[in-house]
């Protein structure tokens, strides 16, 4: 709601729906009200709108749009109410002005922020636009580059930026709410035509079209496949080309076009989920609201390879006090000039703004090749290359050197936490921590707890990824844990379909089309093949370990595809050598293009196994490829691993490449219908019956056979159910 208050002349209202004020049906009622209360008090002659507890708005309700009645049809009529007001209005902007929070302030006459207030008009990252006219005032009042910038990127912008771009009249350090009052007493009696922004022409470019049709590939380009970027843009060229009002008319239409598309939905469920998964919980009852973090006052990286680099740039950023470790002076020098490279670069990102970088002083960041400095770091990650036995080592020694409180952390992608674990004393205190590569880029980071972890390292690692601004995902322990063991049948369903006929470039394409950035095998390219032979030679699956006579297309009676073995013992290890799936103009080249030797390479592997090329259609690529992923999911899903199917699109999201409109892999199996995935996986399945990723996981059969009930309801049929799966 708002309350309303009447002081000697300036009347207040204050938005109130906590954490954020989000407008809701009940706080726009309570809007208007105040604005009909004030207008016709004879004694009030201006208003000032502001926030409860320090937030002006985060916008609309975001629930409320997908609930039967929707709830942001009434804010616009209110924006205009606000800016027709005979009294002077003004906004006093404290924390966040975002959607329709700063469209309820573009009505007002004037707006006065907090220095440390952030404004936005973020609907685009939720598949929306500015629905309350905000579209059309904002072009009006900053210009179209600029309006058309934030509108179509969503971006927040610090209120000195604001006050730049002409966002705001004034910005405050002291108290914004009496700072705003004495400006609505200031401008009491003056002309308010000026004010009112619908009444202003969209500033003139020289160039508008020009300017425009640049802008539009640009947009198209960043939107990747997503629609609302391009409607903004579309409500925008409209405030460009027709009078306010008529532009309204545009935005609304182009608002409903959003509204009831499915890319909202999937973007809406997305931003709750993040949110979400910050509730973590395990089956053995540890969770959020009971456990605690414990504080990280200085930690350690070990190793300074690709993650090691990424992960100090992080610990850097997040301003804690750092250690790293290397094994001997040459790799130390090696990491430190790489450490500093990208230091560098990030200092440079963030210069001009708030936060500076401090890392020359050793005191904050300090190389070392002696394990004893890690006596008194409350965290240590460690991020060696991949091997059991080496993991084991430096687990035993930490166990021995650190203080016993320390939180012990392997950076590993697939390895067993609790055999790591198992080399030191305090198994309770050892976590999986998977940072994704580039690791100061990457928003994922999945937290992996083993049999004997604590709730209170659980809870400090999910505090490390919050201060680290990733997203901390908590999942339980199996080989690849949720995002890599989903992605090995996805992996080998491409591959497969090579086998079968198809050609990289069309697997790729087919994946791109539907809105991953890199397709599977342009992704592996990247990745280094040989990453993945290395891991196959570990679990005896190629290589020197192979039993003599295993069958070349079999490995434990299921279906087996040599190519990418084939491939690595051609030293095609992808991009770095300048050959993989597809060739590269050099070693370490980013260009892909279609490689005429493995075409005939394909063909005559067919040959040699007897195998008879066939066309496979576009339909056949996604769905074998995607369902075969998130047959996965249900999986993981039935044993527990991770605690919802929420965990599982987050991780794809932000780990990925997962394209977010499609609201991450179960969410996506949610709007195809289950009973679709399981008819489609139970046909191809039938095809290949010695493909155990194809056939259809229990779970997914259960919720078909109880109807296909929402999303939200998968987890309560299993606990009901599991004994029977
Ligand atoms: C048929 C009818 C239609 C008619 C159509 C015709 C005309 C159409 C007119 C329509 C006009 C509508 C136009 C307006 C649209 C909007 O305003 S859309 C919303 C835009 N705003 C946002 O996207 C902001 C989203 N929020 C954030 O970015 C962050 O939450 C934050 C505000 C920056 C705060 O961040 P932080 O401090 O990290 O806290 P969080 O954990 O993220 O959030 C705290 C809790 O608040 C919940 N929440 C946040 N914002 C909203 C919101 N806008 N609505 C609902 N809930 C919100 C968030 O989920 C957290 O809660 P928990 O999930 O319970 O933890």
């Amino acid at each position: 709601m708002a309350q309303y208050a009447r002081g000697s002349t300036v009347a207040v209202i204050r938005l109130c729906n906590p954490p954020v004020n989000a407008l809701s049906r009940a706080v726009l009622q309570a809007l208007e009200d105040g604005l009909k209360k004030a207008d016709a008090d004879p004694s009030v002659k201006a208003v000032m709108i502001c926030g409860e507890n320090g937030k002006f708005s985060a916008g609309a309700d975001i629930r409320g749009f997908s609930s039967p009645e929707r709830s942001g049809g009434a804010l616009g009529p209110i924006v205009s109410l606000i800016e027709s007001s005979e009294k002077p209005v003004v906004a006093a902007i404290e924390g966040v002005a975002l959607g329709g929070g700063l469209e309820v302030a573009l009505g007002c006459h004037y707006r006065i922020a907090h220095m440390k207030a952030r404004m936005g008009l973020p609907e685009v990252t939720i598949g929306l636009l500015p629905g309350a006219e905000g579209t059309q005032r904002l072009p009006r009042l900053i210009g179209v580059p600029a309006a058309l910038e934030m509108i179509t990127t969503g971006k927040h912008i610090p209120a000195t930026e604001a006050l730049k771009l002409g966002l705001v009249d004034e910005i405050v350090e002291e108290n914004t709410i009496e700072a705003a009052i004495r400006l609505a007493n200031k401008v009491i009696g003056q002309p308010l035509g000026p004010r009112r922004l619908s009444l202003k022409p969209v500033p003139k470019l020289p160039n508008m079209e020009a300017f425009l049709d640049k802008a539009l590939v640009k947009v198209k380009k960043q939107a990747w496949g997503c629609l609302a970027p391009e409607l903004c843009f579309q409500a925008v060229r409209a405030a460009t080309e027709r009078p306010f009002a008529e532009g309204v008319r545009r935005e609304r239409e182009l608002f409903q076009v959003l509204l009831s598309s499915g890319q909202a939905q999937a973007l809406q469920y997305a931003f709750f989920a993040e949110r979400a998964v910050r509730r973590w919980a395990t089956p053995s009852g540890a969770s959020w609201s009971s456990a605690a973090p414990q504080p990280v006052r200085k930690a350690a990286v070990i190793g300074l390879g690709t993650m090691g680099r990424g992960i100090v740039t992080c610990l850097v950023k997040a301003n804690i006090p750092l250690v790293a470790l290397e094994q001997d002076l040459e790799n130390l020098n090696k990491g430190r000039k790489a450490v500093m490279v990208l230091l560098e670069r990030e200092a440079m990102k963030m210069e001009g703004g708030a936060q500076t970088l401090d890392f020359h002083n050793p005191a904050r960041l300090q190389f070392t090749v002696d394990f004893d400095q890690l006596r008194d770091v409350d965290l240590v990650i460690e991020a060696v290359f991949e091997n059991m036995a080496l993991k084991k080592e430096i687990f035993h020694k930490l166990s021995k050197i650190c203080k016993p409180g320390a939180l012990l952390c392997t950076n590993t992608s697939a390895l067993n936490i609790d055999e790591i674990a198992s080399a030191t004393n305090h198994p309770q205190q050892v976590i999986g921590t998977h940072f994704f590569s580039p690791a100061h880029v990457m928003r994922l980071l999945e937290i992996i707890y083993g049999r004997h972890t604590s709730p209170t390292a659980i809870a400090t690692a999910m505090q490390l990824a919050k201060a680290l601004k990733k997203v901390g995902v908590v999942v339980g322990n199996c080989f690849g844990f949720v995002g890599n063991r989903m992605m090995f049948p996805y992996i080998q369903q491409a591959v497969f379909l090579l086998e079968e006929g198809s050609r990289p470039e069309a697997v790729d394409q087919v994946l791109e089309d539907f809105g991953f950035k890199i397709g599977p095998f342009r992704m592996s390219d990247l990745a280094g093949l040989d990453v993945g032979w290395r891991s196959r030679k570990d679990q005896g699956l190629t290589g020197p370990s192979l039993p003599a006579g295993t069958p070349a297309r079999q490995r434990h009676g299921q279906r087996y595809s040599p190519l990418p073995d084939l491939l690595c013992e051609q030293g095609r290890f992808g991009q770095k050598t300048g050959r993989g799936w597809y060739q590269y103009e050099k070693a370490g080249g980013r260009t892909a293009t279609p490689d005429p030797w493995l075409l005939n390479f394909l063909s005559q592997y067919r040959d040699t196994h007897g195998i008879k090329t066939r066309f496979i259609d576009q339909e056949e690529i996604l769905e074998r490829c995607l369902f075969s992923l998130i047959n996965e999911g249900f999986a993981i899903l039935a044993e527990g691993i991770a605690s919802g199917p929420e965990h599982l699109d987050v991780i794809y999201i932000n780990g990925y490449g997962w394209p977010k409109h499609r609201g991450g892999p179960m969410f996506y199996a949610s709007t195809v219908g289950l009973p679709r995935v399981l008819a489609k996986l139970q046909k191809y399945s039938e095809a290949h019956p010695d493909v155990p990723g194809l056939r259809p996981s229990a779970f997914l059969k259960k919720l078909v056979a109880v109807g296909n009930p929402p999303l939200k309801e998968w987890m309560s049929y299993l606990s009901q159910q599991s004994s029977k799966l």
